[in-house]
């Protein structure tokens, strides 16, 4: 038995602390605040973002970071990527060098333009494991096969945390190139808005593909120029987790999207799906690494300007459309 925190009492943080107790680990999952942990001891449920799912007398629930990493061999990080950097500040007296850290936030700190692994290396010494792949919440609560990676710069970290999490119904590969699978894990975020754009405007399948495709390759192409392995941006971190969260009812960002093209504004759809929607920040760190890298990203800054820059949805269309005709090309 291993003793795991979780902090992040939010879907994410939840599904992963439902795998690891019934593996028999003991977890203790931090809350943002009193009302979240008192909520979760009364109805032992989070009704905001995983009703109907049960949590078990044996998980524990604590706001006390203290008590969340202190002894601990594994500190999962499931809060918001914006929360990343104050998190691992405020867990650093905590922890004990041995103890492993797996970030399963996906994001870009727009600050610093870090992956989250960096900015949590920037803070803390500890070993960094990141967990990412398609993977909604939802269906993993409810033990639907699943398939993520577990990556890491210490492959022997990865392959303990692929140990760890590893059950009949969530398959856990293990992959070096930590940068290409983080990035992956961000950027499909800001393509899934795009998504949900296509959907809220009533367009159909053909723009769905097209988007993932022509994403893919908007993906790979920021991702090799920051030294990712080309070989990722196809695996489960890369297109498979562009497919899921461009196509699943269960996502946050293509609702966001949709709700936007349905003419909501950013902040009505944001506030209309109350959980977080990370493409809206990584939009400005995509955008800003694009300008960074000298990287042509379509429809990364189609996105920006219509999130940002106010551009009207219908005149993003026709300029991502009507740009000079060339060929198709795959780097
Ligand atoms: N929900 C999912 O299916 C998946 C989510 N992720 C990633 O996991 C991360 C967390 O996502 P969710 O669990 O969906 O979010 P959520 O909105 O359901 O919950 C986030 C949790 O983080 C904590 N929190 C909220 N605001 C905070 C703040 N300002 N500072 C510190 N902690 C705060 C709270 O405990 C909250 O319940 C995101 O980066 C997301 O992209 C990754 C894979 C799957
Ligand atoms: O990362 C995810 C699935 O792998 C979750 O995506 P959403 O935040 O869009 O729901």
């Amino acid at each position: 038995m291993q003793k795991i925190g979780v902090l992040g009492a939010g879907s994410w943080g939840l599904a992963l602390s439902l795998l690891l107790n019934e593996k028999g680990h003991d977890v203790t999952v931090w809350c943002y605040d009193q009302k979240e942990k008192d909520d979760l001891l009364t109805y032992r449920e989070n009704k905001r973002c995983l009703p109907g799912i049960k949590i078990p007398l044996e998980i524990h629930f604590s706001t006390d970071y203290e008590e969340c990493v202190e002894g601990k061999d594994v500190v999962v990080m499931a809060v918001p990527s914006k929360a990343i950097r104050t998190t691992s500040e405020a867990i650093m007296p905590y922890l004990e060098k041995e103890t492993v850290i797996v970030n399963v936030s996906k994001g870009i700190e727009f600050e610093t333009l870090y992956t989250l692994s960096q900015v949590i290396e920037s803070v803390v010494p500890n070993k960094v494991v990141v967990l990412s792949g398609p993977s909604h919440a939802e269906e993993v609560a409810r033990h639907m096969p699943t398939a993520v990676v577990a990556s890491s710069e210490c492959m022997v970290s990865a392959e303990y945390i692929q140990d760890l999490f590893i059950t009949e119904y969530f398959r856990v590969y293990t992959n070096p190139d930590i940068i290409g699978v983080e990035l992956g894990g961000a950027l499909k975020n800001v393509i899934a808005l795009a998504s949900g754009v296509a959907e809220g405007l009533g367009y159909g399948d053909n723009s769905k593909a097209a988007l993932i495709t022509r994403g893919i390759a908007e993906i790979a192409r920021l991702g090799v120029a920051m030294g990712g392995n080309p070989n990722t941006f196809g695996g489960l971190t890369g297109i498979g987790d562009l497919i899921v969260t461009c196509m699943s009812g269960h996502s946050r960002n293509r609702r966001c999207g949709e709700l936007i093209g349905q003419g909501y504004t950013l902040d009505e759809a944001i506030k209309k799906v109350n959980m977080v929607v990370e493409g809206v920040p990584t939009t400005k760190g995509a955008y800003a690494l694009m300008k960074k890298h000298n990287i042509e990203m379509p429809i990364i800054t189609a996105i920006y300007e219509g999130l940002f820059e106010n551009a009207p949805v219908d005149e993003v269309v026709t300029k991502l459309m009507c740009r000079d005709k060339k060929m198709e090309s795959f780097d």
